[in-house]
Formats: C-alpha cells, sequence, structure tokens
C-alpha cells in the first residue's frame, strides 16, 4: 500500500522551502501527500527582498485538518511553519486526538526573517510531548532549552537530552552549516542511544529548504515503516544531495533542489553515523 504523509506548513512561494518541499520529498520518497497550509510567505523585490507573512484564519486552518484527515488514512503527519498562536494550538488539539506519528519541525527561525520566538513556550508545553520525531536547529534547540548558543557537538548532546526530557520520544538537533568545521553534524537521541551523523559540508552559507526538505523526508521514511535512526540517515543523505544541486536565485540564498540529475551522484559525500 502507499504510504500518505500529511504537512502543515506554509508556502514558501521562492519553491525551496515550506510545503512546496514537503511535498516534493514526499513524491521523492514514493509517498502520497497532501497539505494543511498555515501561512504565505512572500518577498518585496523593492526591499532587498524582506518578507512578509499572512497567515490563515484559525478556522480555515482547522476546515483544511478535517477535511484532510477525513479523507485519508494517513501513516504520519509533519508540521513545519505554524505561523500563528492559534494554528499551532489548531493542531495540538487534532494530535491529542490522534495516534499517528508526528514529526515536529519546530520552525522558529526563517532565513531572512527573523525568529518567532513567541511560539516558543507554546511549542514546549503543547507540542514537544506529542512528537514521534522533534528536528529543531541549532538555533531553534537553543531557544527550546533555553541556551544561549549551541556551539560544540556535546552541547547539542546535552540539548537533545534536554528536548527529551520536555517529552518527545526521539529528538534531531541539525549543527548543519551552522555549526562550525568541515563536517555537517546532526544528533539523535531516542531516550537510550546518542548516535550522531555526519558528512563533509557542501556549503558553508544556508541553503533555503534544507530544514523542511530533512524533515519531510524523515516523516515519508517513517511512512514506509522505517526505524527512526535510518529515517534520519537517509533524510540526511537526500539533503545533501538536494544542497549539492540547489539551484541559485534573486534572493541570494541557494533553493534546495533533489530532483535533478543523477550522474553526478557518485560523487556525492556519505553520511557517517556514529553511536557515543
Ligand atoms: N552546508 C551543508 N552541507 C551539508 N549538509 C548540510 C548543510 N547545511 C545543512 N545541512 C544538513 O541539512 C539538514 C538540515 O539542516 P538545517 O540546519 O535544518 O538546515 P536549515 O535550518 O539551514 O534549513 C541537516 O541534516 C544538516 O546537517
Ligand atoms: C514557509 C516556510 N517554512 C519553513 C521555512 C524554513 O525553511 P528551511 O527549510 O530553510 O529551514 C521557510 C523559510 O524560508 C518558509 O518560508
Amino acid at each position: 500500500m502507499t504510504p500518505r504523509a500529511l504537512t502543515i506548513a506554509g508556502s514558501d512561494v521562492s519553491g525551496g522551502a515550506g510545503i512546496e518541499a514537503d511535498l516534493k520529498m514526499f513524491q521523492e520518497s514514493g509517498v502520497f501527500g497532501t497539505a494543511v497550509l498555515t501561512c504565505i510567505v512572500t518577498f518585496d523585490p523593492e526591499n532587498d527582498f524582506g518578507h512578509a507573512l499572512d497567515f490563515m484564519e484559525p478556522d480555515t486552518v482547522q476546515r483544511q485538518l478535517d477535511s484532510t484527515l477525513a479523507v485519508h488514512r494517513f501513516d504520519v503527519l509533519k508540521s513545519g511553519m505554524l505561523g500563528s498562536v492559534e494554528s499551532a494550538l489548531v493542531l495540538a488539539e487534532r494530535l491529542r486526538t490522534n495516534e499517528l506519528p508526528y514529526v515536529f519541525d519546530p520552525v522558529l527561525v526563517c532565513k531572512g526573517a527573523g525568529t518567532m520566538v513567541d511560539l516558543k513556550d507554546l511549542f514546549v508545553e503543547n507540542l514537544v510531548p506529542l512528537a514521534h520525531v522533534i528536528t529543531p536547529n541549532l538555533e531553534e534547540a537553543a531557544t527550546l532549552t533555553g541556551a544561549d548558543a549551541l556551539t560544540s557537538v556535546d552541547e547539542m548532546a546535552e540539548a537533545a537530552r534536554a528536548i527529551h526530557a520536555q517529552g518527545a520520544t526521539n529528538v534531531v538537533i541539525k549543527g548543519g552549516a551552522r555549526l562550525a568545521g568541515d563536517e555537517a553534524i546532526d544528533v539523535l537521541f531516542d531516550g537510550e542511544t546518542l548516535t550522531t551523523f555526519s558528512s563533509p559540508k557542501i556549503e558553508e552559507h544556508l541553503v533555503n529548504g534544507a530544514g523542511c526538505s530533512f524533515a519531510s523526508t524523515v516523516a515519508a521514511e517513517i511512512a514506509h515503516g522505517r526505524p527512526v535512526a535510518d529515517a534520519v540517515a537517509n533524510a540526511k543523505q537526500r539533503v545533501t544531495r538536494g544542497i549539492a544541486t540547489s539551484l541559485d536565485n534573486a534572493i541570494g540564498v541557494d533553493s534546495l533542489f533533489f530532483g535533478g540529475p543523477r550522474d553526478g551522484d557518485a560523487g556525492l559525500p556519505e553520511v557517517t553515523r556514529q553511536t557515543r
């Protein structure tokens, strides 16, 4: 049976991140995907491509969720940018009455649009405890744990334990391009084992859509029934490729693209997995 996945996220009209990324990565992973839209991100070309966010009304979010949950039996549910407190609460309410595995990408940081720290407490109270997998980047993990900054794998490991203690079943903290050094390192803590996943950095700068594509691929892998550590390794491998074949754009951050020609794949770095 074809697995089915639902993403609850914002639209990134530049196409690298948001529901655009999620649906593409679901498709690339052999998963039927659909989306509930929470907000739309647009850019002002007259003003250095400054970001603007339009939020969906909570009632519209609720009707989208109720509709699609009535139409499909999903194998996994993933959330990205929720935009407003109200939309996050609508989602939390639906998740509490649902047994579906939930992959939570706690989007608090949008490249170029700053940090939505006002969602932090709401996330910790309402959504973190419902997450089967949570995938904060370095800045989001620092915000969730109240740390000033995370600057080493040891600090990432400590933060992963702290977020697990907040109730998430599996915590993946992504060092990515933000962690200093030549390697893009992610840390997974499942309550017992701490595993690191690393690969040589492809780019030093941030690539739009890396985080969304990573979380949606983790969700797709879980929909296929893969164990979480394998889901993380496979997602990281796919995102590495998507970064390597990303496209430039007028905003100046590359747009992740996974679906390009495969003839250069032999030269792509492998992801190394290590249990600590
Ligand atoms: N420059 C890079 N080179 C290789 N892998 C990267 C790079 N940047 C991010 N990654 C990987 O991509 C995935 C998503 O990273 P993340 O930090 O969430 O990206 P972002 O927040 O920038 O969208 C992680 O597995 C991370 O290690
Ligand atoms: C709608 C939306 N969701 C999520 C993100 C976060 O994207 P990333 O995967 O680059 O962290 C962005 C950033 O542009 C966005 O526009």
